[in-house]
C-alpha cells in the first residue's frame, strides 16, 4: 500500500489533467542524495550535483515523483528504517539495498566496463564477463522489487539510463503477475537463471501501470551493439516498455534497426511491435533548468568571484573545459589540438589559457585510472613546452568545483571546448550558454556529442582532426562581437526553451497517452502492414520470433 506522504500529480498545468491524482515514480541508479556516515555513525543528507541529477531535479519543480534508486554504498539493515524514513519524508526518495558485491559486479563491472564503452563506440574497451551479467540481472531484479512495492493501479513508472534495462521486463511480469503471457515468463526465466537470491513477488495484477525508458547515452549503430554477448536480452528488457526515449533521431533509428536485425522485429519510425504490444519509441533531448545558473550569477558572493577571476585573467582568453575524467570527453583530443594551435600560433602564447577541470569519476574501473595518467602528462608537456616563470597555458584540476566556483568559471570563460568522442548529450555546454549573457562567449561543439544536433550558433568540430580544432580555437578567439552576440542570441533562446522540465514533462506527457488496447487502430494497421512486408534487413544471429498478435493486458 503506498502510503499517503507520495507525491501525487498535482500540476497547474493543464496539459497534464489526465495524470491528475496519478502517481509517478522516477527510477534511476543513484539517488539525488548524497548519504554520508560521520565517525559516530551518523547519517547525513545533501543533494547530490551531476547531470542527470540537476535535469532530473529541474524537471521536478514542475511535476512531483518519487524518486528510487541506490544509495552509493551498503546500508546495514538495521540502519534501513531510519535512512528510508529521512529520505521520503524529506526528499521523496526511497533507496534501493544492493549487498556490496551486487553493487560493484552492476556498476562498475557490467555498466561502467561493458554498457557504457560498447554504447560510446570503444568496443575494445569492454570486458564481458558471467558473474558480472549475474550481478547486472540480480540488482535489476533488487530494483524491481523495491518498485513494485510502491505500485498502485494507475502508476506511471518512469526507468533512467543504461544500468536499468532489464528492469522494465522484470516490472512487467511483475505488475501482470498470472496474466503474464507464456513467452514473457519465458524470457523472465532465462535472465533469472543463476540468480540464487529470492524476490518477493506477488501474482496479483496490476491494472494500467504505464513503463517508460530513457537512455541518456546514444545508443549505437547496430554494427557495434551485435557484438554484446547479451544483446537479445537487453533489447527485449527495454521493449516490455509503453515509451522508449532517446536524446536523438540517430540513437532512436540504431535501436530501431537492432530491434530488426537482432530479434527481427516489425519496426516503424515510432515503434516495435512486440509480444502483441508496441513499445512506442521516440526523441526527447534533454536540457538544463537555466533560471537556476541566471540566478546564480547575481548573487553579490558569485558576482564578485567573477570580478576577481576577471581580473586574474586579464587580457587573457580563457577557454574553459568543464568533462568528468571519461575516455568518452576527448580530454587527450582537447590538449592535442591546444598544442597544435600554440605551435601554429605562436602570437597567442601567453595570451590564452584553457581552464581544464576534470571531475573525478569511476576511478575503480581500470580504464579511467589509465586515462588520469595519459592526461597528466600530456599537460605536463604542453605546460612545460609553452610555460613560462609567469605563465601556463593551461589550468588543470582534477576535482570537483562548488556551484557558485563553476558559474563564475562558465561567465568568465571566452570559448567553451567540448571534444567529446561521443556523448549522449553533454550538458555542460548548455550550462556555458546559459551562463553567457554578458560575455557571449564561443562554443565549440564535438559533433559527436548528442548536443551538436540541437546548438545550432556553435563552431562543430570532429574532435579527431586536430587541426579542425586548432583552427576553431583560432576562429573562437579572434571572432567579432557581432558574430558572437548573434550566434549566442540564437543559443541562448535554444537552451532555454528547451529545459529539463520541458523535456521531463514532454516525456510524461507522451507516455501517459500511449494506449496498449486494440484502440490503437492506426498503429494496429500500420504494423499488419510491416508485418507482412517481414524484417526488412539482414537478421543478425537468433531466430526471427513468430509474429504474435495477442490483445495486450496491461
Ligand atoms: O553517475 P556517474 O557514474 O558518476 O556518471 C554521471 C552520469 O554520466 C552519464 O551522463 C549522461 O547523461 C547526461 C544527461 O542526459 C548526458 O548529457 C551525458 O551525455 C551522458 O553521458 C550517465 O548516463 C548518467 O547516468 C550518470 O549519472
Ligand atoms: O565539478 C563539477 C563540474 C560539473 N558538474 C556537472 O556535471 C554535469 C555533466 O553533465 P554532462 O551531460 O555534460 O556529462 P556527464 O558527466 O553526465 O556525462 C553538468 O551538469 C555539470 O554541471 C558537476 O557535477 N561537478
Amino acid at each position: 500500500m503506498v502510503p499517503s506522504i507520495f507525491p501525487q500529480i498535482m500540476s497547474s498545468d493543464p496539459s497534464f489533467a489526465d495524470m491528475q491524482g496519478k502517481h509517478l515514480i522516477v527510477v534511476a541508479n543513484r539517488l539525488p542524495i548524497t548519504i554520508t556516515q560521520d565517525a559516530s555513525g551518523q547519517y547525513h543528507f545533501k543533494m547530490s550535483s551531476g547531470g542527470l541529477v540537476s535535469a532530473l531535479s529541474g524537471f521536478k519543480k514542475s511535476l512531483s515523483f518519487t524518486w528510487i534508486g541506490w544509495p552509493g554504498f551498503y546500508i546495514p539493515p538495521k540502519d534501513r528504517a531510519y535512512v528510508d524514513k529521512r529520505l521520503m519524508e524529506e526528499y521523496s526518495c526511497q533507496a534501493v539495498y544492493l549487498d556490496d558485491d551486487v553493487a560493484e559486479g552492476h556498476y562498475n563491472g557490467f555498466s561502467n566496463s561493458i554498457l557504457w564503452p560498447l554504447f560510446h563506440y570503444h568496443p575494445g574497451e569492454m570486458n564481458f564477463d558471467e558473474e558480472n551479467w549475474l550481478m547486472y540481472r540480480q540488482a535489476n531484479f533488487r530494483f524491481a522489487e523495491t518498485v513494485r512495492s510502491h505500485i498502485t493501479p494507475g502508476t506511471m513508472v518512469w526507468v533512467q539510463d543504461y544500468h536499468l534495462m532489464l528492469l522494465p521486463m522484470i516490472l512487467r511480469g511483475l505488475v501482470d503477475g498470472k496474466s503474464a503471457g507464456e513467452s514473457q515468463k519465458g524470457q523472465l526465466d532465462k535472465i533469472s537463471e543463476g540468480i540464487e537470491e529470492e524476490f518477493t513477488t506477488s501474482s496479483e495484477r496490476v491494472p494500467d501501470v504505464k513503463i517508460g525508458f530513457f537512455l541518456h547515452t546514444p545508443f549505437p549503430s547496430s554494427e557495434i551493439y551485435r557484438i554484446l554477448p547479451v544483446r537479445r536480452e537487453i533489447l527485449w528488457g527495454i521493449l516490455f516498455c509503453d515509451l522508449i526515449g532517446f536524446h536523438t533521431y540517430d540513437y532512436a533509428r540504431h535501436f530501431l534497426s537492432s530491434c530488426t536485425r537482432i530479434l527481427g522485429l516489425p519496426t516503424m519510425p515510432n515503434g516495435v511491435e512486440f509480444e502483441g504490444r508496441l513499445a512506442h519509441v521516440g526523441t526527447f533531448p534533454i536540457g538544463i533548468e537555466p533560471s537556476s545558473f541566471i540566478k546564480n550569477l547575481e548573487n553579490a558572493s558569485v558576482k564578485s568571484r567573477i570580478a576577481q577571476l576577471e581580473q586574474r585573467f586579464n587580457g587573457v582568453k580563457v577557454i574553459v573545459g568543464v568533462d568528468r575524467l571519461d575516455y568518452i570527453k576527448g580530454v587527450p583530443q582537447k590538449l592535442h589540438a591546444l598544442e597544435l594551435f600554440l605551435t601554429q600560433h605562436p602570437e597567442w602564447i601567453g595570451k590564452v589559457v584553457l581552464v581544464q577541470l576534470a571531475v573525478p569519476s569511476r576511478q575503480d574501473v581500470e580504464d579511467y585510472q589509465n586515462l588520469r595518467s595519459t592526461v597528466n602528462e600530456l599537460v605536463g608537456r604542453i605546460n612545460g613546452r609553452f610555460g613560462t616563470v609567469e605563465f601556463m597555458p593551461i589550468h588543470f584540476m582534477h576535482k570537483s568545483l562548488a556551484f557558485d566556483e563553476l558559474c563564475a568559471l562558465y561567465a568568465i570563460s571566452d570559448v567553451c571546448l567540448v571534444t567529446s568522442t561521443r556523448d549522449g548529450m553533454n550538458l555542460v555546454s548548455y550550462e556555458y550558454i546559459a551562463c553567457q549573457q554578458a560575455r557571449q562567449g564561443v562554443m565549440i561543439l564535438s559533433e559527436f556529442a548528442g548536443a551538436a544536433q540541437s546548438l545550432n550558433g556553435s563552431i562543430v568540430v570532429n574532435p579527431w582532426d586536430s587541426q579542425q580544432v586548432a583552427d576553431a580555437i583560432h576562429e573562437a578567439v579572434t571572432m567579432d562581437t557581432d558574430t558572437r552576440a548573434e550566434n549566442h542570441r540564437k543559443l541562448f533562446k535554444y537552451v532555454n526553451k528547451y529545459s529539463a522540465a520541458f523535456w521531463g514533462s514532454s516525456f510524461i506527457r507522451e507516455m501517459s497517452k500511449v494506449k496498449q488496447d486494440d484502440t490503437d487502430t492506426e498503429g494496429q494497421a500500420e504494423l499488419a502492414q510491416k508485418k507482412d512486408e517481414g524484417p526488412g534487413t539482414e537478421l543478425i544471429g537468433g531466430q526471427v520470433p513468430t509474429p504474435q498478435v495477442v490483445s495486450a493486458d496491461a
